[in-house]
């Protein structure tokens, strides 16, 4: 043991020693640059290749180093002997993420790649307008120097597409609204958004199946429709046109809409928008994956006819709670200078909000329009390319009735007595009752399932008898589509320079242009 102690108290002294020889070999200026020498020779004949990315690069955040950060939280580190919780903001999940100075082993296209969390103190405070953390943070990827090219650009593309979908599914929705009327947050944004938790879903909505299928899938399509939209040369956005009478789910189907892609919805509010370029402003600042509303669009948009507004002889208009408006007369405070183009929206403006250059910067959005007057719409707003999918939100038909019977009662079809869903099916077309209506009576007696039904019937056939009393002949969902349908082509003849006009006129031509409100 003895021996033992003896020997290291010599080995110690000859290290101490070497240590003084180099101090004086290598003065302290020299150190550095031996070191990096050291480094230098080291890499030449290591087999691998590293790459540094730092939390903070120059005074920006380092977009790849949240991106590495939140892959590495999914299922590939959940294996990792240390990790770290987060929960962000507007998350209702929680990520787990690789410890300071930890590692872990991934692998690509069957290459295997290790991953360090390097952090280590900040050493001098450099001069910032922004304080720096005290900590230095940064991954360090380390490849075998034969993959490099192989895999490296399509794996960090990879990284950041998966880190895009892990930080959707995590956050919750976001509901944005212009309600501020042009004024900037202190980050410079037009929009307020809060977190967007409707539970309205396809499977909540009463509208009959194959048109609910019909959508879903023309949705699906669209969102994994990346590659299609680039071999055709479209931009990637599309268009839906909500129209119907109030309550019959025009709402709940954005909410639906935006629950089943995961996406954000930008809820804008035409009449706080002062002119066109505020409105391409508000375009800008929408983010991917969104849904762009306008609610209501017959309130905001001054009538649907130009001709026949020109010729005077232009209907009123309801501008929505009732009041009333004159064709040339605009709701909202659109219109600051009369007819001057720089100080109102006009319709050319809202086209190229929807169709222009514009609407595709940032790609991957869906707008919505909703009317209770599609009649009322001008044809070029319609039109294909702008609003896609025109979609009937039709008076609470058998199946939606049986939708609305199974999420507020429990109740299967099979639950039913045949009778009484034979009563209910002649007599729900008729009754024209919107499926908010009906909610209602089932809302009402919730408590007592048969009552439900008993008082539903009886609502339906009141109903029922009074429009056949008022109005002789019922008009069907389907007729009162097909008429919409029939008095906007007699009010607007397709051929007409109406569409070519909008499509064509610039902003600022004040002889195209239709002020919006
Ligand atoms: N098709 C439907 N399926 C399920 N619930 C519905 C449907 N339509 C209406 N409802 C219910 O009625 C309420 C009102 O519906 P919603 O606001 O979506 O109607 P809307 O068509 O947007 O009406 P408005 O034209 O007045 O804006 C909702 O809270 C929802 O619960
Ligand atoms: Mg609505």
């Amino acid at each position: 043991m003895r021996e033992y102690w003896t020997s290291l108290a010599s080995l110690l002294g000859v290290l101490a020693f070497c240590q003084s020889l180099l101090q004086v070999i290598f003065p302290p200026e020299l150190r550095f640059a031996s070191l990096k020498l050291f480094n230098r020779i080291f890499n030449i004949f290591s087999s691998y290749c590293y790459f540094d990315i730092t939390e903070i690069d120059g005074v920006n955040t380092n977009e790849l180093y949240n991106a590495v950060q939140l892959y590495l939280s999914s299922s590939v580190s959940i294996s990792g002997s240390r990790l770290s919780l987060t929960r962000a903001l507007n998350s209702s999940a929680i990520t787990f993420g690789l410890s300071n100075n930890d590692s872990i082993y991934d692998s690509f296209n069957g290459v295997g790649v290790l991953w360090e969390h390097v952090v280590s103190p900040r050493q001098t405070q450099t001069f910032s307008w922004r304080p720096l953390p005290e900590e230095k943070r940064g991954f360090t990827l380390r490849i075998k120097k034969k993959d490099k090219s192989l895999i490296l650009d399509s794996y960090l593309d990879f990284i950041m597409e998966k880190a895009n979908d892990i930080r959707r599914k995590n956050q919750d929705r976001l509901l944005y609204t212009n309600s501020r009327g042009g004024s900037l947050d202190s980050r410079g944004h037009p929009w307020e958004s809060v977190s967007f938790k409707h539970p309205s879903t396809f499977d909540t909505l009463a509208i009959d199946p194959e048109k609910k299928i019909e959508i879903m899938e023309d949705l699906k399509d669209f969102a994994n429709g990346m590659s299609f939209y680039q071999k055709t040369g479209r931009a990637w956005k599309r268009g839906y046109l909500l129209y119907g009478p109030p309550g019959t789910g025009k709402s709940s189907m954005i909410a639906a809409m935006a629950n089943y892609l995961g996406y954000d919805i930008y809820d804008l509010e035409l009449t706080e928008v002062h002119n066109n370029s505020e409105l391409r402003k508000l375009l800008m600042k929408t983010s991917s994956k969104s849904i762009i509303v306008i609610e209501d669009i017959d309130c905001s948009i001054s009538l649907s006819n130009r001709n026949k507004r020109s010729n005077g002889s232009g209907s009123r208009g309801n501008c929505g709670n009732g009041n009333y408006y004159e064709p040339e007369m605009r709701c909202g405070s659109g219109s600051v200078g009369g007819e001057d183009g720089n100080n109102s929206i006009t319709l050319s403006g809202l086209l190229n909000f929807t169709d222009g250059l514009w609407s595709c910067c940032g790609s991957e959005k869906i707008f919505v329009f909703t009317t209770n007057h599609i009649e009322k719409l001008d044809p070029a707003l319609l039109r294909s390319g702008r609003m896609d999918m025109h979609i009937f939100m039709s008076y609470c038909s058998y199946p939606a009735l049986l939708i609305l019977l199974k999420n507020y009662l429990g109740y299967e079809e099979s639950d039913l007595e045949d009778e009484t869903l034979k009563e209910l099916e002649d007599v729900v077309g008729k009754a024209e009752m919107t499926p908010a209506d009906i909610s209602e009576v089932l809302i009402k007696n919730k408590r007592d399932k048969c009552k439900a039904v008993r008082e539903l019937l009886e609502t339906l056939k009141v109903k029922a008898e009074k429009n056949v009393k008022h109005g002789g002949i019922i008009v069907k969902n389907s007729d009162y589509e097909e008429e919409e349908q029939e008095k906007r082509a007699l009010e607007s003849p397709i051929e007409g320079s109406d569409i070519e006009d909008a499509n064509n006129c610039e902003e600022g031509d004040d002889d195209h242009e239709e002020k919006i409100k």
